[in-house]
């Protein structure tokens, strides 16, 4: 965790959810307000949710969030949604690049890269997702990976207040695996260094998460890493509890 950074704890719902989940969101609010405002917290909820969720957490310290927005703000994109109907909704944050995204719509970091400018262009930060899969990591290629999408994903806009960074490693998703404390480690260093070379105190000051099987058994040990500002949480967000647990881990963590 780098200490001058406020730490971001950010759960993804992907594509669970209805209107039952606002109980879920409820239970968080509340939980979260018995641990220090040392942190943010945020929920990307599906897209079908989030003025509901935004409605629901206007009196609590969580944030509501998209999973993806169009390259566009209005037109005939059947089915999409934009950036300007995400912040229309109370939205703060949108995910841009996830993995199952890129795999599932073969979406490009060219395309990600535009699906950010349309995300800042509304007022909203784009949670960046970056990581190699097992195949490329078992060839050695993980820095080139995540070199090569943070070139071509983060626009030049990018600001440590528009941009936020998160370290996937796809084999990590949903799998119970998780990289080694060395190798998030190394990953976050390069990014952090990547980051600052480019945008100077901007890319130093953009948080990075880590994202990929965090629980609260092991989100102590992940979220004590240098270059490591918070989490991107997916299947331990669904229920309070779970989410809590590694919510319980960051107080300490941003008074280190
Ligand atoms: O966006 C969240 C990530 O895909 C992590 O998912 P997971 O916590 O279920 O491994």
């Amino acid at each position: 965790m780098t200490p001058a950074l406020r730490p971001l704890l950010a759960g993804n719902w992907k594509m669970n959810g209805t209107a039952s989940a606002l109980a879920t969101l409820d239970a968080i609010a509340e939980g979260i307000t018995r641990l220090p405002d040392v942190f943010d917290t945020l929920l990307c909820t599906p897209a079908t949710l989030v003025h509901r969720a935004a409605s629901a957490a206007k009196a609590s310290r969580i944030q509501i969030g998209g999973q993806d927005c169009h390259t566009g703000q209005a037109g005939a994109h059947t089915g999409d949604v934009s950036a300007d109907m995400l912040a229309d909704c109370g939205a703060h944050f949108v995910i841009v690049g996830h993995s199952e995204r890129r795999a599932d719509h073969a979406e490009t970091d060219g395309l990600v890269c535009r699906k950010a400018q349309a995300a800042i262009a509304s007022g909203l930060t784009a949670i960046i997702c970056i990581g190699e899969t097992g195949g490329e990591k078992a060839e050695g290629k993980t820095l080139a990976v995540v070199e090569r999408q943070l070139l071509k994903s983060v626009p030049d806009s990018a600001t440590a207040q528009n941009v936020v960074i998160a370290y996937e490693p796809v084999w990590a998703i949903g799998t119970g695996l998780t990289p080694t404390v060395e190798d998030v480690a190394s990953v976050h260093r390069f990014i952090r260094d990547h980051l600052a070379a480019r945008f100077g105190a901007e890319g130093a000051g953009m948080r990075l998460l880590y994202g990929g099987s965090v629980k609260g058994a092991n989100a102590h040990e992940l979220m004590a890493i240098d270059h490591v500002d918070g989490a991107l949480v997916g299947g331990a967000s669904l229920k309070a509890d779970d989410f809590l647990a590694i919510a319980r881990a960051f107080p300490a963590l941003a008074k280190a």
